[in-house]
């Protein structure tokens, strides 16, 4: 059994460094943040530990740059923006486990929290040779002087086997910070006891990504409902032309066979009906409605680009998601970065926030869209942090950051 984050605190903290794994990987527009959701949720791990008189050294990254110190992908703007929403005193160091970070850690006073640079800036925090990221990790533990403690709260970084993630927890004392525990408590609910009905909405241009998804989850949920570019590869796994929109075609044999298995094992799938078709992948194409099974015969011929549900699978996933108890949604159905074909995604949280239904959202370009079409995070159950850890959760696998404590 993993040890929680209150019985470090019920240990006492005072004085003592805990080192903290936190997702701060943001989204920047040049320096600027642009959703701080992640800087807010890793607010109230680091909150009770200033609190409580720890030294909190924060540990996290930003983008991927590859081993390299490169300043586009400084975490100097995630923490900022958490020095703005902070009661604490945040530090920041210019380096991670060099000269900079260990006399600021050195320096640090009970209460305050430094933030060390992105972690990615050094190649053996994810490297896949075990010896390099140990090596590195022990670099990271020496900030932590003689009685350092671990904290994970990175749920967002969960399944990645990271020095910072997973060697760190064997080298210290280690614990589950508040947001791991939430996202996994309310992940494990949703798949071993849904209240039902249990619906599923799969959208996105991930198809291969999210098609082992779709494979945990028949049997599970009563309904999947299939949109966005992941619904033309179910399309000409019934033997249609889908025109120039998204198709994995080495996946249609998968998909063939998850449209067999599905019913025998009570998951009803439900595709698209119509498409809202485009002639280029654009706001401002020429649009065309086609039925799914007729994609090219109207006048956009092949240059069909299929980029949103139409209006009449529209309201079928409206009706299947009325009567639902719990929703778990991964993907815009349409491509909602545009305002010509974001009704499907408008659609879609539009019924989810009419039901009754305790509802998950995954993966970061859904909580964006939603988020961008005006609702706001406290009309939805849960919107997670995490979308690959989320995804991998729940197709089984096991994520690297939770096993490490026993999770
Ligand atoms: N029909 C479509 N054609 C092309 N792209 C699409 C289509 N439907 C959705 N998308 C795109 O899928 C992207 C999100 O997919 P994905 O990364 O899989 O979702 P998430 O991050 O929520 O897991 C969005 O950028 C959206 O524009
Ligand atoms: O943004 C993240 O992933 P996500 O977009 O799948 O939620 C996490 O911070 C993990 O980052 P990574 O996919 O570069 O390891």
């Amino acid at each position: 059994m993993a040890r929680a984050l209150e019985e470090l605190l019920s240990e006492g903290v005072e004085g003592r460094y805990v080192l903290v794994r936190s997702d701060l990987n943001v989204p920047l527009d040049g320096n600027t943040v642009t959703d701080d959701g992640r800087v807010k949720a890793s607010l109230p791990v680091l909150t009770k530990l200033a609190e409580a008189g720890a030294r909190v050294i924060v540990t996290a990254h930003l983008g991927r740059p590859k081993g390299q110190v490169d300043p586009q992908f400084s975490i100097a703007p995630a923490a900022k923006r958490l020095a703005e929403l902070a009661d604490f005193s945040v530090v920041t160091a210019t380096d991670v486990v060099g000269e900079d970070a260990q006399a600021k850690a050195a320096a640090l006073q009970n209460g305050e929290v430094l933030v060390v640079e992105n972690v990615r800036y050094d190649a053996r925090e994810t490297s896949k040779d075990d010896a390099e990221r140990g090596e590195f990790a022990d670099e990271l533990v020496a900030l932590t002087g003689e009685n350092g403690a671990y904290v994970n709260d990175a749920f967002g970084a969960v399944h990645r086997k990271h020095a910072s993630v997973y060697d760190v927890a064997k080298c210290l004392p280690a614990y589950l910070g508040d947001l791991v525990k939430t996202e996994v408590d309310v992940l494990k609910k949703t798949l071993n006891d849904p209240e039902r009905p249990f619906v599923v909405i799969m959208g996105g241009a991930k198809v291969s990504d999210k098609l082992a998804v779709i494979e945990n989850l028949i049997g599970k949920a009563d309904t999947i409902l299939i949109g966005g570019g992941m619904g033309y590869t179910f399309a000409a796994a019934n033997g249609w032309k889908v025109g120039q929109s998204i198709l994995e075609k080495d996946q249609i044999d998968t998909v063939k066979r998850y449209l067999k298995e599905a019913p025998e094992k009570g998951t009803e799938i439900v595709t698209a009906v119509d498409v809202v078709c485009g002639d280029d992948f654009s706001n401002d194409a020429n649009f065309e409605i086609r039925p799914i099974d007729d994609i090219e015969g109207g006048e956009l011929g092949e240059k069909a680009d299929g980029l949103d549900i139409g209006p009449k699978t529209r309201e079928l996933f409206a009706e299947k998601l009325k009567d639902a108890k719990t929703i778990f949604w991964n993907g815009p159905v349409g491509v909602a970065e545009f305002e010509n074909t974001a009704h499907g995604t408008k659609a879609v949280a539009e019924a989810i926030v009419a039901s009754d239904a305790f509802s998950i959202i995954g993966g970061g370009d859904s909580a964006a869209a939603v988020r961008k079409l005006g609702y706001s995070d406290d009309q939805f159950g849960h919107i997670s942090t995490g979308g690959g850890a989320s995804l991998e959760y729940i197709e089984g696998k096991t994520l690297p950051g939770i096993e490490v404590l026993g999770a």
